[in-house]
């Protein structure tokens, strides 16, 4: 299944920022053949299907990969400045964010966690310190009067 992040076409295409369609790992793992041939590399989806027959380092290696993500084979190989060029045309989305590895997206969570946890271990103090203030004033005042 793959769900659209933003309004407008299907997706396919240029992958510029407007509107990118999500896949499921689960989903590129089915397009594993030479009829219909996926590949996930740097957490984006191509479909290759065009391309196997023109591959310059031969189908099989694609074919070995297909479905699957295959960023760790592509930059083994060292492909060249073109070969990454070429990736653009057969871009069709991005990796799901649920499916995407923990690589550098796990800071956020953590942190707006700490951002919270902040804010209570220093309002509730500074309120009960603020309460004991007026408290202390208003028995001082009371036994000043008396
Ligand atoms: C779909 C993405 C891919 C594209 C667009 C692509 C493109 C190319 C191109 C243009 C070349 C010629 C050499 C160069 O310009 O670097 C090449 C060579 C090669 N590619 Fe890919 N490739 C892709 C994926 C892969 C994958 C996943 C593997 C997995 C192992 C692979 C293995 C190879 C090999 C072994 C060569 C031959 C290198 C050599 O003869 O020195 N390619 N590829």
């Amino acid at each position: 299944m793959a769900s659209t992040g933003a309004s407008g076409s299907d997706g396919k295409g240029q992958g510029v920022a407007k509107s990118v369609t999500y896949y499921r790992l689960e989903e590129v793992a089915k397009r594993n053949s030479s009829k219909e041939i996926w590949l996930v590399i740097h957490g984006r989806v191509y479909d290759i299907t065009p391309f196997l027959n023109e591959h310059p380092g031969g189908e099989e290696v694609l074919l070995e990969q297909a479905g699957a993500d295959a960023s760790e084979s592509f930059e083994d190989v060292g492909h060249s400045i073109d070969a990454r060029e070429m990736l653009k045309q057969y871009y069709i989305g991005d990796v799901h964010p649920n499916d995407l590895k923990p690589e550098s997206g796990s800071k956020d969570p953590s942190k707006n966690d700490t951002c919270k946890s902040c804010w209570s271990y220093w309002i509730l103090p500074i309120i009960g310190a603020v309460l004991l203030g007026f408290l202390y004033r208003y028995y001082t005042s009371e036994s000043k009067s008396s």
